[in-house]
């Protein structure tokens, strides 16, 4: 009994004080903790919006842009949270009617209304970039680009948003803002990696940016770039092709066809037993052909299917021009190009042809790739239609734009079929769409600083880690100590 007496009293865990103070300091612990992690993920949760609208050739869409609001102006992922396909066509369609250009815009407006907090709608800004189908209807008739501008305008300033401007981009800001948009989600900018190219191919013209070691700007100035970001200097090298996109490729393809102005033709690039009446005046309703146009015949002309690969990429060749080249060397047209170097990134309409004819798979070799495609162009077009539901326009155009993008590549931008590997076929990046509008809006934001800032030497897990381990540490500690003085606090008493 007194043994047990004894070895209650030299136990200090078994007095009341120390139990106190245990479970005071294990409140104290978690409660910090807690804290640490309620603080931070509450702030985390707290997000920022920016909505830009591509309003491109052949249609419109919106996109919504989100980021942390503590890691504004700084090296915090900015993200897409939505988009919006405007029903019908693009803004420079509505030359007859542009106040239908406002309008078109409205239900996408709505959406985004409802998909960014109602008390965040002032402070998100709206960005309007038009591309290439405004670059021609501005050559073609300039006050009718304007009115669209003017319409579209009045659409956006109607809705609660802080709105920045619908513009024109030019060639060589589209092309940049791709290749940014492509560095900046696969994070290869704060990094300093080496980075990858941006090829992007719309209706009415294309894209092509990449850094190389042989380009500083020197050589044809027009298609330099040049950035600090993050503390890393690049002179990027772009050049944007108008007319060659593919809806207006499609046209030269024709224009070079009917020149004579038959009244059939068989082209090579759409399936055999393709039967179709087109009228001389749509195909050479645009700038990149107007002036080709041949003494009319007739009004119509039939456009025959051949199906065949290989004269289709003939067709292609002879829409490029390779015989004159002022500079060291040229893609085509006479624009210089400096060699390729480093990996690719293709998107938009790149992806959505290669994915249709299953041939986004680049580590194929190249041989194969044209094998597949030749069978593909080579299959009548009832079967096709039988095979594909979806709408006969676009149907039929895929060996068009398949035999396209090879030939853009290969004989127009020079990759070989060792090169052809660097290039890989993509439509997102961590769920943001590949396009220039992430790249607009993180310059216009200033979101992407010239200098890497400073950024907490520890990352957020090993902070929350670092102060519960120190926080417990301390905590034993301060029992040790009490523990070692235990002996003189028990001795009083007991004397007593
Ligand atoms: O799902 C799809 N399948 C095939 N082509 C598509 C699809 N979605 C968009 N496209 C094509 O991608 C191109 C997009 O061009 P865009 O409208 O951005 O023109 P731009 O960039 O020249 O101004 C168009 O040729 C359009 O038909
Ligand atoms: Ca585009």
């Amino acid at each position: 009994m007194s043994t047990q007496r004894e070895m209650k009293e030299r136990n200090p865990w078994h007095r009341p004080v120390t139990i106190i103070i245990t479970v005071i300091g294990v409140i104290a612990i978690v409660t910090l903790v807690t804290v640490l992690v309620i603080q931070n993920r509450t702030i985390a949760q707290k997000y920022k919006y920016g909505i830009v609208l591509d309003a491109g050739s052949s249609h419109t869409s919106l996109y919504i842009y989100q980021w942390p609001a503590e890691k504004d102006n700084n090296t915090g992922r900015v993200e897409q949270k939505h988009h919006c396909q405007v029903a019908g066509k693009g803004i420079s369609s509505y030359t007859a009617t542009p106040y239908k250009a406002g309008e078109s815009l409205i239900s996408c407006l709505k959406e985004a209304k409802e998909n960014i907090p109602q008390k965040m709608h002032p402070e998100t800004p709206l960005y309007l970039g038009a591309t290439a189908g405004m670059r021609l209807l501005k050559l073609e008739n300039s006050s009718a680009s304007d009115e669209v501008f003017k319409a579209v305008e009045k659409t956006l300033r109607g809705f609660p948003f802080s709105y920045q401007g619908a513009r024109l981009l030019a060639g060589q800001e589209e092309g940049a803002f791709g290749w940014v948009t492509v560095n900046y989600l696969d994070d290869r900018l704060t990094q300093g990696l080496e980075t990858t190219g941006a090829l992007d191919l719309g209706g009415a013209s294309t894209q092509i940016s990449f850094v190389s070691d042989e380009y500083n700007g020197s050589e044809s100035p027009d298609n330099a770039v040049s950035f600090r970001l993050y503390g890393y200097d690049y002179t990027l090298y772009t050049h944007s092709f108008l007319c060659y996109g593919k809806d207006q490729a499609l046209r030269l393809a024709l224009a070079h066809q009917t020149k004579s102005g038959p009244t059939a033709i068989t082209d090579p690039c759409f399936h055999n037993g393709y039967n179709e009446t087109r009228h001389y005046a749509a195909v050479y309703d645009s700038p990149c052909v107007s002036d080709q146009k041949p003494q009319i015949v007739s009004e119509t002309f039939i456009h025959l299917g051949g199906g065949n690969f290989t004269q289709c990429q003939e067709v292609i060749k002879s829409i490029f021009n390779f015989t004159s080249c002022r500079y060291s060397r040229c893609s085509f047209n006479g624009i210089f190009q400096p060699p390729l170097q480093g990996q690719f990134g293709a998107f938009s309409a790149y992806f959505f042809v290669m994915n249709f004819l299953n041939l986004t798979d680049t580590s194929v070799p190249l041989k194969t790739v044209m094998q597949k495609l030749s069978d593909y162009c080579a299959t009548p077009w009832t079967q096709i239609k039988k095979e594909h539901d979806i709408p006969l326009k676009y149907l039929a155009e895929y060996c068009f734009s398949g035999t396209y993008i090879l030939t853009l590549m290969m004989e127009g931008y020079n990759f070989t079929s060792e090169t052809y590997s660097s290039i890989k076929y993509i439509q997102k990046i961590k769920n943001s769409d590949a396009g220039w509008t992430l790249g607009y809006m993180l310059n216009l934001t200033n979101m992407i600083p010239a200098e890497a800032p400073d950024s907490p030497p520890l990352t957020y897990t090993s902070y929350v880690s670092v102060v519960t381990v120190m926080a417990i540490l301390l905590f034993v500690i301060f029992i040790l100590i009490l523990y070692s003085l235990w002996p003189k606090f028990n001795t009083e008493p007991k004397i007593i």
